[in-house]
């Protein structure tokens, strides 16, 4: 059975505690598959005392910082030579192959942002990752990770059309053995199923099966069988349905929950940007379609309440970072043992995965290896990339600089810089 909620944090706080080395985890990710070294990264910090921090403004303290002096040659994707993805779409790759100035492997070199009339339009190339060798591309941390995964049920599914030039996905819901929270899948394409959706209940009618979503075609007024007739097409009279392409690794992003970034307009991070993007990737014709799984693991495990703390902590003048752990929390408190089993479900082992975060590669890929992550798609923030509707503040920047700085985010660090200088807010 689900375990229930429960607050992951004392309620009084002793003003003389330092940041906690073990610091007590998010309910649900009990597993620490996430694995730093909270320890040393609190030893190395300089931290703000804890009741009081830096006396400057987040602004001020933004811009005082020696840009120049970051590398611009971070780099942890070391794999010997780029390769062309197997995987990506028609449209895709041919947005990929007219780019001739494309990065290379290691560190990808992006269009300075900021020039007005410069949008180039260029999206990420994929990356090969292979994380049984050193240097492959996704750090060096071995996460810490559940020896089972856990077991995932998807209780329903429902076709919703978007907005995103008319595409059509189909929302997954899961319930889970570790927490009581709805996970879901977002999924773009019509040739993903979930076994466990699709499992026949004791007891259940067609119209059961029809109203959880465990049909095959198209519901449409009247229609009483969960099976579709041999000749149905699955398309829509209004909508797009992008077909899957078989044999190949279907694009995954794996989300965490950010009320804040994308739902209320935040511009402290990329969240909301993120979701956007990788939607528009997946719906892209000839894409192959794709796979969000969105955790409910608010504010990196630590949930909304203790995420605005931290954002007061921030304009005090600590980073994200620092804000977690002078809560008290550690600086990542998530998992994703649910998203490898959800994967599993859906029927998708081979993966390209879009995310800039390293010890997402070797997570998601669990215990024994369940899940195969062929490469990895970098999330370029879309301002640094000269295109429009990017988000761009101080406190982004500032967000963007520590998860390279102190999480080992694989982005090249002299963007963040040119993009924090050209900020306007
Ligand atoms: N604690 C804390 N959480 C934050 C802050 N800003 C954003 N978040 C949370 O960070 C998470 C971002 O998750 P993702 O975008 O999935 O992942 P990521 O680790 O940034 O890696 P990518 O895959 O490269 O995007 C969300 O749960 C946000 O709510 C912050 O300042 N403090």
């Amino acid at each position: 059975m689900p375990k229930l909620d429960s607050p992951s944090h004392p309620s009084s706080w002793n003003p003389h505690a330092q940041p906690h080395p073990h610091p007590h985890p998010h309910p649900q990710d009990h597993d620490h598959d996430h694995d730093h070294d909270e320890s040393d990264t609190v030893s190395q910090l300089q931290l703000p005392p804890f009741y009081s921090p830096r006396p400057i403004p987040v602004s001020r303290a933004i811009s005082e910082l020696d840009l120049n002096s970051l590398s611009s040659t971070q780099s942890h994707t070391t794999m010997a030579s780029p390769l062309k993805s197997t995987t990506a779409t028609s449209q895709f790759q041919s947005e990929l192959e007219t780019d001739t100035s494309l990065p290379g492997l290691v560190s990808p070199a992006f269009t300075p942002p900021s020039t007005p009339g410069a949008s180039t339009q260029r999206i990420p190339q994929p990356i090969v990752v292979d994380s049984t060798v050193p240097n492959g591309g996704c750090g060096q941390k071995k996460p810490k990770l559940l020896e089972e995964l856990p077991e995932v049920n998807c209780v329903v599914r429902a076709r919703i059309p978007t907005t995103i030039g008319g595409t059509e996905m189909f929302l997954h819901l899961y319930q889970n053995s570790e927490d009581s929270k709805e996970h879901l899948a977002i999924v773009f394409g019509n040739g993903i199923r979930s076994t466990s959706l699709d499992r026949p209940r004791e007891g259940e009618t067609d119209m059961d099966r029809l109203i959880r979503g465990a049909y095959t075609g198209r519901l449409y007024p009247g229609r009483t069988s969960s099976r579709a007739p041999e000749n149905e097409d699955g398309e829509s009279p209004s909508g797009k349905v992008i077909a899957q392409k078989a044999e190949e690794p279907v694009l995954v992003r794996i989300h965490s929950e950010c009320y804040t970034g994308e739902t209320v307009w935040s511009a402290r991070c990329d969240c909301g940007e993120q979701l956007d993007e990788a939607a528009r990737l997946m719906s892209l014709p000839g894409s192959g379609g794709g796979v969000i799984i969105y955790l409910r693991q608010e504010g990196r495990g630590i949930g909304l309440g203790e995420k605005l703390k931290a954002y007061n902590l921030q304009d005090l003048g600590s980073d994200t970072v620092e804000a977690n752990l002078l809560l008290r929390h550690p600086a990542d408190a998530r998992s994703y043992g649910l998203a490898t089993a959800m994967l599993r479900d859906l029927g998708q082992v081979d993966i390209q995965l879009l995310t800039n975060n390293p010890d997402k590669v070797r997570a998601v890929e669990g215990p024994n290896r369940e899940i195969v992550v062929r490469e990895r798609v970098p999330m370029i923030p879309l301002a640094w990339r000269g295109k429009t509707g990017g988000i761009r503040s101080q406190e982004v920047g500032g967000y963007l600089k520590t998860k390279i700085e102190k999480m080992g985010h694989m982005l090249q660090m002299e963007e963040v810089s040119e993009s924090l200088q050209s900020t306007q807010i």
